[in-house]
């Protein structure tokens, strides 16, 4: 949290100075029916590509569109309390991050859980009796032994039908995806002045498990906002383009100069009551763009019917921002992404979890460390902080019990990795053991005890800060099934704890032995 907390104030910085720069005026901005707006749109933001509805098969709109209802009928999108320059805010936006099994995507100091996709293959064997079994396992006790913790295990079990067909739906999407900006990547291939707006014919919807040569988008996050709802939404300040849904911002946490493509559906207007008379049609949901930290290059809006399509691709979401602008109907966004996952997966942090229990030995029926090298009892206390208890534990019970809910993935691997945890709490208590050994040599002891102390004064800041997220003002407005856990949490004298959660007094112990 450190360290995007400098680049906060850094941004923090660089928005003033614009503002400053700006003095009250407004940035202008084009619209497709301004003039101009096409040249703007080569010369300034090459890499967004508009795909229309017409151009995508009808019955890929149709799954699509019943997948993202039902997601949001089943109550799986939900408005995350994140964490913004130190502050506590919900999204205005309700989300869902669906996406290969065991992934993660992370966003303003919050890691998001994939819901698993579910490719055609597996649906495909008898679906009527695993139905059966499911139930029978549900009823018996949610989200035991269906998991085993490795990403391209069977993910039957772990949701109901409905929401297997709606993750299939967004999976196929997801493929349709995958190829289109495949194909455009190599015919743009020594092509100059492509044009931005497409209606060409559509390639099916045929997902290979892994075609060679092209980064695969291995997530969705899911938007939806009904305007109706929100009492108040942000205007867009530098170039007035009206409320936004979603402010400026970049897309973190992706591979470098991957593309994101996003499906766009404005529900019915139906919805729409009031407010204006029948002939008028309701405000369109519209994208907004800008370079970054530029105040001479118009912003670009594009307007986008319900079906509609947009890329950003290349380097645009690096060179550029975007943001959201709210139309009158409620909407929903698919947003597929290729999510940087190198310490975002579970195999990942199981992997870590699995190199800092190695030195721990259990072969004499009592737990001891195999090595005292630093190095080795450094790598195990990180592990124990950043992955496991900082990355992983405490942000998907922060998050309440939404991800069992609908989907039991996660269950095994949270019990597992808990377990793990636990391991390394009495491997801590193992490593102080030996800083606080009068028998031991005097030059170890102060070796361990150095390493121990800033991975502990971090380990405490850390609680402090996920304890205070989870008690706050904020947090206590949630329904109980969404309301944030502080877990890992136990009370003093807990015997099946071997350390205090409060870390107060081991720290000055530490310490103290350093002082000496
Ligand atoms: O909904 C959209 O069109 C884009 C949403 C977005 O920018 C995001 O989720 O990062
Ligand atoms: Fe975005």
């Amino acid at each position: 949290m450190k360290r995007s907390d400098s680049s906060e104030r850094e941004k923090k910085r660089k928005r003033q100075k614009l503002l400053q720069e700006l003095g009250g005026q407004r940035i202008p901005f084009l619209s497709p029916t301004d003039p101009g707006f096409q040249d703007l749109w080569e010369s300034s933001y090459n890499g967004l590509v508009l795909r229309r509805a017409d151009t995508l098969p009808p019955d890929l709109h149709t799954r699509v569109q019943a997948a993202l209802c039902s997601l949001h009928g089943r109550g799986c999108l939900l408005r995350d309390l994140v964490r913004v320059r130190g502050r506590d805010v919900f999204t205005a936006v309700s989300r869902a991050l669906l996406g290969l099994p065991g992934h993660t995507y992370r966003y303003l100091n919050t890691r998001l859980f994939t819901i698993p996709w579910h490719c055609g293959e597996e649906e495909e064997k008898g679906e009527g009796p695993k139905e059966e079994e499911q139930k029978a396992e549900k009823q018996e006790g949610e989200g035991r032994g269906e998991s085993q913790g490795e990403g391209d295990r069977k993910t039957e079990a772990c949701c109901d039908q409905e929401l297997r067909a709606a993750c299939k739906a967004l999976w196929e999407l997801n493929c349709f995806f995958c190829e289109d900006v495949h194909r455009r990547e190599s015919s743009d291939h020594g092509r100059e002045g492509k044009d931005p707006q497409v209606s060409e014919g559509s390639p099916q919807p045929q997902c290979s498990k892994d075609p060679p040569g092209t980064a695969q988008f291995n997530v969705t996050l899911l938007n939806y906002m009904d305007p109706a709802t929100m009492d108040q939404l942000k205007e867009e300040p530098y170039y007035g383009m009206g409320k936004m849904a979603v402010g400026w911002h970049h897309d973190e946490n992706l591979m470098p100069s991957s593309s994101v493509a996003v499906y766009n559906y404005s529900c019915q207007d139906d919805k729409v009551e009031g407010g204006g008379s029948e002939d008028m049609a309701p405000a369109s949901w519209r994208v907004g763009l800008k370079v970054a930290w530029d105040i001479n290059t118009p912003g670009l809006v594009l307007s986008l019917q319900s079906g509609d399509c947009y890329y950003m691709r290349d380097d645009l979401n690096r060179t550029h921002q975007h943001c959201v602008l709210a139309g009158d109907t409620a909407r929903f966004s698919s947003t597929h992404r290729v999510a940087e996952c190198s310490t975002g997966t579970l195999e990942y942090i199981q992997r870590r979890c699995k190199e800092a229990l190695d030195n721990m030995s259990t072969d004499t029926g009592s737990k001891s460390l195999r090595s005292l090298l630093p190095s080795t009892l450094q790598l195990s206390e990180e592990v124990h902080n950043e992955v496991v208890e900082f990355e992983w534990l405490r942000q998907y019970w922060f998050q309440g019990r939404r991800y069992s809910r609908f989907c039991s993935w996660w269950n095994k691997p949270m019990e597992q990795l808990e377990e793990a945890w636990k391991e390394m709490e009495s491997m801590t208590q193992l490593t102080l053991a030996v800083a606080e050994d009068d028998g031991c040599e005097e030059q170890r002891r102060k070796e361990v005890a150095e390493t121990l102390l800033p991975t502990l004064t971090e380990r405490q800041q850390h609680r402090l800060t996920w304890k205070e997220r989870c008690e706050s003002r904020l947090a206590q407005t949630l329904p109980p099934e969404e309301a944030p856990v502080n877990r890992p949490y136990w009370c003093d004298g807990d015997p099946s704890m071997p350390l205090p959660f409060d870390l107060t007094d081991i720290i000055s112990r530490v310490e103290s032995l350093l002082w000496k």
